[in-house]
C-alpha cells in the first residue's frame, strides 16, 4: 500500500483526492492538512507521498515542508514560476526525493496541451480561451500559462515570427494577456468547473482545441498515476505528460 498524506485536503480538490486515495486498492490517507496544520517529520506519519492542491501563495512552503519530512511530492496548485521551480528542484535534488508538479490531472487538457505544441508550427495565428468556475483566485489558470508557453516555444523553434495583428488601441485590454507573446483570455462563469480552447488560425482557416473538466473527479486518474509514478523518481518532473511516456 502506498502511503498518501494530503495538503488542502478540506478543498475542492484536496477532498476528492482524499476520496479518490480512500477508493484506490493500492494506497491508503495516512495524514491530512489544511490552513495551520504543521507539516513536520512527525506529523506525515510514515506517508511515502503527498498531493498539494492547497493554494498558490503556500503551496512552494508545503513541498519543502514535505521533502524536510521525508516525503515524495505531488503538486496541483498553481502559482509556480521559473524561480520557485528551481528552488523545489535543488532541494529534491539535494534530498533525493522526487516532486512532481502539473498544471492540469486530466486527460484531456494533458492531451490538449500536447495537441497545441504539434500543431502551433503549422498556423499563423494562436490564442487561448481559459474558462473557469468563479470562486477560483488566480487567473490566468496555470494550465492557460503552460499551454501558451508550450505554443511559444514550438513557434520559436519553427522559427515562425509575430502574429498577424493590427490593433492600435485597447484601452480595455480587450486582447488578452500575454504569456510569452500568446494572447490569454480568462472567463469565469458559474456554472463551468474548468475548460479550455486553443485557436489556432491560418489563411482561410481554423483549428479549435477544446478540453473540458465537467466534474473533479476528472483530474483523479492523473493524480493517481502521479501517486505511483513519482515513487522512485528524483529530482523535479513538471508536466503529467512526462510520467505518461507522451
Ligand atoms: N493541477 C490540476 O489538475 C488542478 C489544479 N487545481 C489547482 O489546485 C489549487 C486548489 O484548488 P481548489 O481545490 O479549487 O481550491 P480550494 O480553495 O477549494 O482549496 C484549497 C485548500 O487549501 C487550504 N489551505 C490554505 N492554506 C493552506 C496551507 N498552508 N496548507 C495546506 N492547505 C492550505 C484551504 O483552506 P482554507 O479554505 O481554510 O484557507 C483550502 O481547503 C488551485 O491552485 C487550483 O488552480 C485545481 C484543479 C485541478
Ligand atoms: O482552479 C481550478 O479549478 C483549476 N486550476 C488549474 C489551473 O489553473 O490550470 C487546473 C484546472 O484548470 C482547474
Amino acid at each position: 500500500m502506498i502511503r498518501v498524506a494530503v495538503t488542502g485536503a478540506k478543498g475542492r480538490m484536496g477532498s476528492t483526492v482524499v476520496q479518490a486515495v480512500t477508493d484506490a486498492s493500492d494506497m491508503e490517507v495516512v495524514a491530512l492538512f489544511d490552513a495551520g496544520d504543521e507539516i513536520t517529520p512527525q506529523s506525515v506519519n510514515g506517508a511515502q507521498v503527498a498531493v498539494d492542491f492547497s493554494i498558490p501563495s503556500v503551496t512552494e512552503s508545503n513541498v519543502h515542508a514535505l521533502l524536510d519530512a521525508g516525503v515524495d511530492v505531488v503538486v496541483g496548485t498553481t502559482g509556480w514560476t521559473e524561480e520557485s521551480y528551481a528552488r523545489v528542484r535543488e532541494h529534491a535534488e539535494a534530498a533525493g526525493r522526487a516532486v512532481l508538479i502539473a498544471p492540469n490531472f486530466a486527460m484531456g487538457a494533458v492531451l490538449a496541451m500536447k495537441f497545441a505544441a504539434m500543431a502551433a508550427p503549422y498556423f499563423e495565428s494562436a490564442e487561448v480561451i481559459e474558462m473557469h468556475h468563479p470562486a477560483k483566485v488566480d487567473a490566468p489558470s496555470g494550465t492557460a500559462v503552460a499551454t501558451a508557453r508550450g505554443i511559444a516555444k514550438a513557434r520559436a523553434e519553427a522559427g515562425l515570427g509575430e502574429m498577424p495583428d493590427a490593433t492600435e488601441t485597447d484601452e480595455l485590454g480587450s486582447r488578452g494577456g500575454r504569456v510569452d507573446g500568446i494572447p490569454v483570455h480568462a472567463v469565469r462563469m458559474r456554472g463551468l468547473t474548468a475548460s479550455e480552447e486553443i485557436l489556432l488560425g491560418n489563411v482561410g482557416e481554423q483549428l479549435v482545441i477544446r478540453t473540458d473538466s465537467f466534474d473533479r473527479v476528472s483530474f483523479m486518474p492523473g493524480v493517481l498515476l502521479g501517486v505511483r509514478r513519482v515513487i522512485g523518481r528524483t529530482g523535479l518532473t513538471i508536466g503529467l505528460d512526462q510520467v505518461m511516456g507522451l
